[in-house]
């Protein structure tokens, strides 16, 4: 029933979109990128769940090139698969591409349009909990989730020694984030109730299930009155397991500075006067922002490490470097841990600085398996040329991060697990991850909208990843290959979710 609402409803904008094909902004020296027709944009659209949609993108980009249009309804699409196309529009003219589509969201930093909301959320977040010295406070939680983790590990493997790990990873993550965000060690069961209502809410704007709401925002709330009543009942959810964690924190919980607090303590300045709040985020606002930070900073960080650990198994010479080098610097694996005791050695976050091969493996993990296909999607604040053609303001831009890291004209071998490639003649691993002086890859985009929390999302790997090699020798399971086939969920994660023997090593 849904379905034939769809289609309805986009036959009736698509005689409305033929209508404004000649609108002023689109006349005729205004020429957008290529594309299939809007007809044929439109069938793609219908016919594909957003989770399928990257082998039809590949398509179309050795089709029509590096920048091309795919329309829908209203919405004009761009998609860049180009680096320096990337860095021409996020970072020479990032000022005119910084905005984003409307959503059902509100209250985020990823949803926020462009303006003074988006950067006083985004300094609260990179001031207060990025900083430097904020992320070193949390360096006990890191310690401590290593050692839920090890302890998981333990004792999820099987008789034979084998163990599956992402659910293990994401729980982790799922514990650091919490931790983070409220100051609690939050028991098992809450944990795994959040995780639940979270993936809940992610699964289905992944799938498209919610985004269509965003999409027909008035006639939506009519015709899909059950997804918009599914999507509020996940939102209350959410607000139920959530809120209670923030007014723990009101009621005087001393010590570390979480997230919780200095949202509870921000004023939005624009809103000061006329919210009746003098500025203050309400409950929902703030429970929707501890939200995005637990799915930000959790299933992209899990995905990357499993994909990183993937390759490991699958290349014990390249596992053996890594050893060898964790070794020279912090000395020979500990004796096996017990279960439930408190880690006493770990490779600790001062080692990591002196440790370019690990830092390279990092890189090439996050070259080869970006945790996303596209960024965000970036909305144009103002008509702009780009490479010649027109990109009309309202338009949406998304940028096909993996495409990127694949490109044979700048990756030499590019389907290769190559870490060597991110070290210079000295041994060094030197690279700007973040593209500001030229895009080559971008797993945390680049420009303005860059992921805020890139240097913290690389630590977690590089601390996760040494620990977990130095205290444990990462095998194949006799006769069976590592299956690197992927699937789309919110992240890009491995089909055959990772599942390798895994035992303690001997000092
Ligand atoms: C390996 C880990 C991570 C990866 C691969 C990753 C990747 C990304 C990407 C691709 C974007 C979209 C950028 C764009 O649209 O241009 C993004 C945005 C964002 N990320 Fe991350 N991220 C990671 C970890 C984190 C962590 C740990 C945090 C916070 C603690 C975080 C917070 C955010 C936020 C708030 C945004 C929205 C930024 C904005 O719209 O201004 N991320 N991330």
């Amino acid at each position: 029933m849904e379905t034939l609402f769809i289609i309805i409803i986009s036959l009736c904008i698509t005689t409305i979109i033929k209508s404004i094909i000649s609108h002023p902004r689109l006349n005729n020296n205004n020429k957008l990128p290529p594309g299939p027709s809007l007809l044929h944009s439109t069938f793609l659209f219908l016919t594909n769940s957003p989770l399928n949609f990257k082998p039809i993108l590949i398509n179309l980009k050795s089709k029509y090139g590096p920048i091309f249009t795919l329309r829908f309804g209203f919405k004009t699409n761009i998609f860049i698969s180009d680096h320096s196309l990337a860095h021409q529009v996020l970072v020479q003219k990032g000022a005119l591409f910084s905005d984003r589509p409307k959503s059902v969201i509100t209250r985020t930093i990823s949803t926020s349009p462009y303006g003074p909301s988006w950067r006083t959320l985004r300094r609260n977040l990179a001031s207060e909990i990025l900083h430097p010295t904020r992320v070193k406070a949390y360096s006990w939680a890191r310690k401590w989730v290593l050692q839920v983790l090890i302890n998981r590990m333990q004792r999820g493997r099987e008789v034979d020694g084998t163990v599956e790990v992402v659910e293990h990873f994401k729980y982790a993550m799922f514990c650091l984030l919490v931790f983070m965000c409220f100051g609690e060690k939050v028991d098992e069961s809450k944990i795994n109730k959040i995780v639940k209502i979270q993936r809940r809410l992610l699964l289905n704007f992944a799938s498209g299930r919610f985004s269509v709401l965003t999409v027909f925002p008035v006639l939506g709330k009519i015709i899909f009155r059950k997804r918009w009543k599914e999507f509020e009942k996940s939102r209350s959810d959410r607000d139920e397991v959530i809120v209670p964690l923030i007014k723990s924190r009101r009621s005087g919980n001393e010590g570390i500075v979480t997230y919780a607090d200095t949202l509870v303590n921000l004023r939005m300045p624009e809103e000061e006067t006329d919210n009746g709040n003098g500025g203050r985020l309400n409950y929902m606002e703030m429970a929707s922002l501890c939200s995005e930070l637990l799915n930000a900073g959790t299933d992209t960080t899990a995905a990357a490490l499993q994909w990183i650990m993937a390759n490991l198994v699958k290349h014990p010479q390249i596992q053996r470097k890594l050893y060898d080098e964790i070794v020279a610097v912090v000395g020979p694996s500990p004796a096996p841990v017990e279960q439930e005791v408190d880690l006493e050695y770990v490779v600790t976050e001062e080692n990591l600085g002196k440790m370019p091969y690990l830092k390279a493996v990092v890189l090439e993990g996050l070259r080869r398996h970006p945790s996303t296909h596209l960024l965000l999607p970036h909305r144009v604040m103002k008509e702009v040329e780009v490479q010649g053609y027109m990109i009309p303001e309202g338009a949406t831009i998304n940028f096909m991060v993996s495409e990127m890291g694949l490109d044979p004209k700048v990756w030499d071998e590019p389907m290769e697990f190559k870490p060597e490639r991110f070290l210079v003649n000295d041994g060094d691993c030197v690279f700007d991850i973040t593209g500001s002086k030229g895009i080559k890859m971008m797993p945390f985009g680049a420009g303005r909208r860059i992921c805020p929390g890139y240097d913290l999302g690389l630590l977690h790997l590089e601390y996760f990843v040494a620990n977990l090699v130095w205290y444990f020798d990462w095998s194949i399971i006799d006769g069976c290959d590592i299956d690197m086939s992927e699937k789309t969920e919110f992240t890009v994660v491995m089909k055959d979710p990772l599942r390798a023997r895994v035992s303690t090593r001997t000092p």
